[in-house]
């Protein structure tokens, strides 16, 4: 979820330490929390995950055949929370389909029960780690876009190896772009917004869309989060980049 802006969490570093299944990944970008499921979100990841989730396997996607057409773009989505933002941008584009990836299971429920309510056909999800869906799921040069909003910033400098964007990571996204995809990520903590420019500009098969960082493109609505720390005088900034 996104963090309180007012101030920063960081995850429980015991339970970190302690979750033996979590300890081989190569980014430890996430802590799976119990989080409890509100009866909506139950119900959703019983009645509709069958109908709109993706299972994890380790095979190739074919995405065309997931979304039932060729010709639309097709958009990953990498950590989308409680879902807020995608199904806002997946009515907004209903030309486009969108593959979000997430661990956190009341986030899942909560963005199958949006799938449900607002009756989205351009929607899929899958609930695993990102990395693994990368890496064994999706086909080289096959994503239009790639949208992560928020990722956790994890503040302290001993943590820093936990962030989800890192150059190793960013060269995985580019093998699954086509050329002139797009990266759009966000983040509302400044110090990992330097970090993520800094990390896209040293790639060499990405060019920037700005200066450095991009205006908010159209399609991302302001989350109620944002909109708090706007009010509070905190800073989001949106990075935009294209594969060449
Ligand atoms: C700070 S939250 C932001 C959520 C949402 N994008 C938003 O803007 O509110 C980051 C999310 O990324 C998810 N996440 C982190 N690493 C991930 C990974 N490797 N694979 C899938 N989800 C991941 C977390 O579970 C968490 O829900």
């Amino acid at each position: 979820m996104q963090k309180d802006l007012t101030e920063p969490k960081q995850p429980d570093i015991e339970e970190l330490t302690n979750n033996e299944a979590l300890k081989n990944r190569p980014i430890r970008s996430f802590v799976l929390r119990q989080g409890r499921l509100t009866t909506g979100q139950q119900r959703a990841l019983e009645q509709v995950m069958p109908i709109f989730g993706v299972p994890y396997q380790p095979e190739l996607l074919d995405l065309a055949t997931v979304f039932g057409r060729t010709e639309s773009k097709k958009i990953l989505e990498i950590g989308f929370g409680m879902g807020e933002s995608t199904a806002y941008i997946a009515s907004l584009l209903p030309e486009q389909d969108f593959l979000g990836v997430e661990v956190h299971t009341p986030g899942v429920g909560s963005l199958l029960k949006q799938i449900d309510e607002q009756q989205l056909k351009n929607l899929r999800i899958i609930q695993h780690d990102a990395v693994e869906v990368l890496n064994h799921m999706i086909a080289d040069a096959s994503l239009d876009g790639v949208h992560i909003f928020f990722p956790d910033p994890w503040h302290k400098k001993r943590h820093h190896k936990r962030r989800l964007i890192q150059a190793g990571f960013v060269k995985l996204l580019c093998s699954k772009l086509k050329a002139g995809a797009y990266l759009h990520v966000a983040t509302d903590w400044q110090e990992y917004a330097e970090w993520v420019l800094d990390v896209l500009k040293a790639e060499p098969q990405l060019e920037n869309t700005a200066a450095d960082y991009a205006p908010k493109p159209a399609y991302r609505p302001l989350t109620k989060f944002e909109n708090r720390g706007i009010k509070l005088g905190h800073g989001v900034w949106d990075i935009v980049f294209l594969r060449v």
